[in-house]
C-alpha cells in the first residue's frame, strides 16, 4: 500500500518543503493549501514559494489551492503544517472533510496554550479520530536545508507501526531518511521543548557566551525535556535520538532556526514586541514556553531553563539575569534518583 494523494495544509517553510519530499518520494499527487490565493497561485503555476523558500523549485506532482476542502478531498494522507496555536481553529473549520481512512500527519512542534495538549492530542480531539491514525514527523529538519536536498534523518512516530511505515515509505528519499518510533509522546515533547531551549541558546549566544555555556544549555535542556517526558510516560531513550538530541542540536546551532534567532534578538536587548515585529515566521517556543512550563507544573517537574525563557519572553526579565538565576539554583546531583555507578 502506498499514498496516492496527499494534502499539505499550510504553505510556510516546512509545509512547502515537506510537499517536495512527498513528491520526490513518489507520491503522484500532492496538493498544498495556502491561506493566501496569490501564494497558492505561485506554487501551482510557477512551482515556487517566493515568500518562504525562494531558492526552491517544486516538482510537477505538487499543486496548490486556497480552498482547504479542495486540497483534502480524496487525500489518503493529510499533513498539518500550520502554527501550533492555530491548529484547533483551522481543523475545526475543516471538520468532516477528512476521509474516514486517511492518515493524519502532524509536522507541528508546539504545546497548545490553556489545554496543554500536544498537537496529536488536539488532532485526535478536534478531528475525532483514533490516536492510531495520527503520525508525527519530527527531527533535525530545518526546512531550507531539506529543500536544498541536504541529507538528514527524521522520525515518524505513530502508535500504529504499520501506519508509521506507510508514512516512512511516503517520505523516504535519497536526502531524507525516516526512522519509525512508537513513542509519540516523547517525539512530540522533544520537538516542542527544543524550541524553548533554542531561545535560551540564542540569548546566551547574543550575550557573548562561549561553547561551554552553549553545551551546558543543550545538555541541561535535554535533561529537563527527559524529566518531563518521564513524567508523561515517554521512553527516555527517545530523547537520545533524532527527535530529542538531534533536533535540539540542529535548532540550537543553526542560524536558520527561527527560535534561536528570536532568542538572539532578545539577547541583544530587543523587547518581545520588537522581536515579533521583526520576525515573519513562526518561533513556536515563544508561546509554547508558557504551556510547557504549565504542563511541567501540572506533573510536578522542574524545568528551570524553560521557566527562565518564559520569564524573559513574557515577564520582561533581562536575559543576563535569567542566566544568572539558573546559576544561582541550589546545587544537586547530575542525575537525581538514579543509582550511583558501580565502577568506583
Ligand atoms: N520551518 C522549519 O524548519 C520547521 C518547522 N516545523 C514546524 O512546522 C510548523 C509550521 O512551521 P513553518 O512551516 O516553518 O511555519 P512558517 O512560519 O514558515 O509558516 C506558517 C504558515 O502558516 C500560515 N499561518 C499563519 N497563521 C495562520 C493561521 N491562523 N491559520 C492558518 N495558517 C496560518 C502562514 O501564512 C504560513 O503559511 C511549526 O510548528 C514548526 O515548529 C518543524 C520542522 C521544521
Ligand atoms: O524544527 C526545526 C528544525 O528541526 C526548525 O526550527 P525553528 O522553528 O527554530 O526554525
Amino acid at each position: 500500500m502506498s499514498i496516492q494523494r496527499a494534502a499539505v495544509l499550510g504553505s510556510g517553510s516546512w509545509g512547502t518543503a515537506f510537499a517536495k519530499v512527498l513528491a520526490d518520494a513518489g507520491t503522484p499527487s500532492v496538493t498544498v493549501w495556502s491561506r493566501r490565493p496569490e501564494l497558492a497561485a505561485a506554487i501551482r503555476d510557477e512551482h515556487h514559494n517566493p515568500d518562504y523558500l525562494p531558492a526552491m523549485w517544486l516538482p510537477d506532482a505538487v499543486t496548490a489551492t486556497s480552498d482547504a476542502f479542495e486540497a483534502i478531498d480524496g487525500a489518503d494522507l493529510v499533513v498539518l503544517a500550520v502554527p501550533s496555536q492555530t491548529l484547533r481553529a483551522n481543523l475545526a473549520a475543516w471538520n468532516g472533510a477528512i476521509g474516514a481512512d486517511a492518515t493524519l500527519v502532524s509536522l507541528m512542534k508546539g504545546i497548545e496554550l490553556d489545554t496543554l495538549k500536544r498537537m496529536s492530542e488536539v488532532i485526535v480531539e478536534v478531528a475525532d479520530v483514533e490516536p492510531d491514525r495520527v503520525a508525527v514527523v519530527t527531527g533535525p529538519n530545518l526546512a531550507p536545508e531539506i529543500a536544498a536536498e541536504q541529507i538528514a534523518g527524521t522520525v515518524v512516530a505513530c502508535r500504529d507501526i504499520g501506519r508509521a511505515e506507510l508514512v516512512q515509505r511516503a517520505i523516504s528519499t535519497r536526502y531524507l531518511r525516516p526512522y519509525t518510533n512508537d513513542d509519540v509522546v516523547g517525539c512530540e515533547l522533544g520537538g516542542a521543548v527544543k524550541n524553548a531551549i533554542a531561545l535560551a541558546y540564542g540569548m546566551a549566544s547574543a550575550l557573548g557566551f562561549g561553547d561551554n555555556t552553549k553545551a551546558t544549555l543543550i545538555t541541561r535542556g535535554l535533561a529537563e525535556t527527559a524529566r518531563l517526558g518521564a513524567a508523561l510516560g515517554a521512553n527516555p531513550m527517545t530523547f537520545a535520538g533524532l527527535a530529542g538530541l538531534g533536533d535540539l542540536i540542529a535548532t540550537c546551532s543553526s542560524p536558520l532556526s527561527r527560535n534561536r534567532s528570536f532568542g538572539e534578538r532578545l539577547g541583544r536587548g530587543e523587547t518581545l514586541e520588537q522581536a515579533q515585529a521583526a520576525t515573519r515566521q513562526t518561533a513556536e517556543g515563544v508561546k509554547s514556553c508558557l504551556s510547557i512550563r504549565d504542563l511541567a507544573h501540572s506533573v510536578g517537574v522542574e524545568m528551570p531553563i524553560t521557566e527562565q525563557v518564559e520569564q524573559v519572553c513574557h515577564e520582561g526579565v533581562d536575559p543576563l539575569k535569567a542566566l544568572a538565576a539558573l546559576m544561582a539554583r541550589e546545587t544537586k546531583p547530575e542525575r537525581p534518583g538514579v543509582p550511583s555507578s558501580t565502577g568506583q
